[in-house]
């Protein structure tokens, strides 16, 4: 059983466990995942009796425990996580809930209770997706418990206090400690030892799995209620070669056999895989390692089945079995299978019964192409020529091994005129990527704020005019401009339809660094300034900021960095591919709304635009 994969849905974003419990975060940093440990200050004073049930009390309190944290980082800074995770552990025994003593006397109570029976500890658990919207906290519960009975020996009034001055029931639910001294005190359990360590890890995964992977219908047919998903349902790409496995997984033989045998990650001894018992830390596992490390194969698979024109098969939607792909595309039919199973694993198509089918693929794969072209000649696209300046030669030091700085790979120069770019296929090719990239954003940079006050904008870069033509489509008074270099715009026919939208939409030939730009109320400058060195960029805003009237805006959008310029991933790519290409390079906020103040644009707002976009509104103030 594979489950480690679904947490890797969680490594990329902000992760925030609202707990004190020091099992809890050993468990989860067990398990690979990386998050911030931000207790929570939620008083645990619910009304017990106001509860159906023990668990329902437990999940109310561990929803009301990372709501709480949720909301005060929200305000703090605005530091609002992308999920945050808490917890409660209670015990139930005889209708009563039991947690944490409040003193000796306490503690004794509740052992004397729990002795010689069995009873329940439930652990209820919340993961909030929050969301921030201009300036307010939205937020996606998700809640689950786990049960898992208990049963104490018939312990001597000698034993019990033995264990009570040990100190270890004092910061435990029903005041003992399984994984520890309190171990002596059980008989056995029945459900996940976890649970009563105070977090159900392998219910949380599965919950995962559900908020993650939902089912697909023909899934669902298959699924047993209660079971864990079909592995298909939350394989990964990680999972293609095995490894995305799990930390724990029972092999054959003792656990010495194992450890010796060098496939048990548990050879340190500190988890008892038998009886699931903690004995110490594990070391983390290195989720986030593995997946850098698989990463391109991934993308491997799919340029290797868009090179094979594997989609270009499937697009008249007739289901076609692997073998008959495989004849078609000329390979063999064991590579096929593997390749399509791989293919249908990504997601990029769809399996019947015994055929394959095309997938949503097709929408956007122009865009592949572009990035998958790996023919390693001398037509290469960008992408490649991206790979090759990416070896180490392009960052070796300067006249052998003196100078200590990067060596820039070459003159910055636009991308639309890289020198491998040269026949009409090549260009189109490139003006197809962009189109089909930027459509996949342009509604939410369109909607990021209310642009219904302009009455005219010009789209400076605007390439194929997509972002134009959902600017028009959105507020219908408004007359948009694209402006883009002659070769773009003789290519504009290619990959837009006429339509009312473009009644609208007027299309300008010429070079923005040197040409006088049209008048227009709004200026958009979407993903252009990252593309340009610093000086290039100056002299860009410097046009604008002379070409706007005083209440004119601009608008910028860009994938932005954290102000450490650490992360996210995407940005940090983006912009060493910026370096490579262009010598131009992706900022943080601070960097894009200064550049906005020096340029004379004031009132600076921003607002999430899309996956991994920001778009950033300044006003023109009066000259
Ligand atoms: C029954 C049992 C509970 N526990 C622990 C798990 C929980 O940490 C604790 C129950 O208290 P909780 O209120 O669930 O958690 P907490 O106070 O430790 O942390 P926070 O409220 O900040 O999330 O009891 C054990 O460690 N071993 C056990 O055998």
């Amino acid at each position: 059983m594979v489950l480690c994969p679904v947490l890797g849905k969680l490594l990329h974003k902000h992760v925030v466990l609202a707990s004190a419990s020091p099992r809890r975060r050993e468990i989860l940093s067990n398990a690979g995942l990386r998050f911030e440990v931000v207790p929570s200050k939620f008083k645990e004073k619910l009304n017990k009796a106001s509860f159906p049930t023990p668990y329902a009390y437990a999940v109310e309190t561990a929803k009301q425990k990372a709501l709480e944290v949720a909301s005060r980082l929200h305000q703090k800074d605005l530091r609002t996580p992308d999920v945050v995770i808490g917890a409660d552990t209670i015990v139930a025994v005889s209708g009563l809930i039991l947690e944490k003593p409040v003193d000796k006397q306490d503690a004794y109570r509740m052992l004397s209770r729990l002795n010689g029976k069995e009873h329940s500890v439930f652990t209820g658990v919340a993961i909030v997706h929050c969301y921030s919207k201009e300036g307010q906290l939205d937020t996606e519960v998700s809640e689950f418990y786990e049960e898992t009975s208990v049963k104490f020996s018939e312990l001597s009034e000698e034993l019990l206090w033995e264990y009570i001055h040990s100190g270890e029931p004092m910061d435990k639910a029903g005041g003992y400690g399984i994984q520890a001294l309190g171990g002596m005190l059980v008989e056995y359990v029945r459900g996940d030892f976890l649970n009563v360590v105070g977090f159900p890890l392998n219910h949380f995964c599965k919950k995962l799995v559900e908020l993650y992977y939902p089912p697909r219908q023909g899934d669902l047919q298959r699924a047993r209620q209660d079971s864990i998903p079909p592995v298909d349902t939350f394989e990964n790409p990680r999972d293609v070669d095995g490894a995305g496995c799990m930390p724990v997984q029972r092999t054959a033989g003792s656990s010495k056999d194992r450890a010796e045998a060098g496939t048990d990650h548990q050879a340190g001894g500190t988890l008892d895989t038998d009886c699931n018992r903690m004995v110490g830390p594990l070391p983390p596992f290195p989720a986030s390692l593995l997946e850098l490390v698989d990463g391109f194969k991934v993308s491997k698979a799919l340029f290797t089945a868009c090179r094979l024109k594997v989609f270009d098969v499937l697009k008249g939607e007739v289901p076609q079995k692997a073998e008959d792909i495989a004849s078609i595309v000329d390979i063999s039919v064991c590579g096929a299978k593997r390749l399509l199973d791989v293919c249908a694993t990504l997601g990029l198509l769809e399996r019947s019964e015994r055929e394959m089918l095309n997938a949503s693929i097709g929408t956007h794969k122009r865009m592949i192409e572009m990035r998958g072209d790996g023919q390693i000649d001398e037509n290469t696209v960008l992408e490649h020529k991206v790979y090759v300046l990416c070896s180490t030669s392009s960052f070796r030091r300067r006249g052998g091994q003196k100078t200590p700085h990067i060596q820039l790979p070459m003159e910055p120069f636009p991308l639309f005129q890289n020198t491998s770019l040269q026949t009409r296929e090549d260009k189109l090719q490139f003006v197809g990527a962009m189109h089909s990239l930027g459509k996949l954003t342009t509604r939410q940079v369109v909607t990021a704020f209310d642009l219904s006050p302009f009455a005219s904008a010009c789209d400076l870069g605007g390439c194929t005019g997509a972002l134009a033509r959902e600017l028009s489509r959105q507020y219908p008074r408004l007359k948009v401009t694209v402006v883009d270099l002659p070769d773009i715009i003789e290519h504009v026919f290619c990959f837009q339809r006429d339509g009312p939208e473009m009644a609208r939409v007027r299309f300008q030939a010429g070079d923005f660094f040197r040409d006088s730009l049209p008048k227009a109320d709004l200026y958009i400058l979407s993903r252009v300034l990252h593309d340009w060195p610093d000086d290039r960029v100056q002299g860009l805003l410097s046009r604008v900021s002379s070409s706007c009237r005083p209440g004119a805006g601009l608008l910028l959008v860009e994938a932005i960095m954290d102000s450490e310029e650490r992360k996210p991933r995407a940005s940090l790519m983006w912009s060493l591919n910026s370096l490579l290409q262009t010598g131009g390079r992706d900022r943080c906020v601070a960097d894009y709304r200064a550049l906005l103040e020096q340029h004379g644009f004031g009132d600076v707002q921003e607002a999430p635009a899309g996956p991994g976009l920001t778009a950033l509104l300044g006003t023109r103030v009066g000259q």
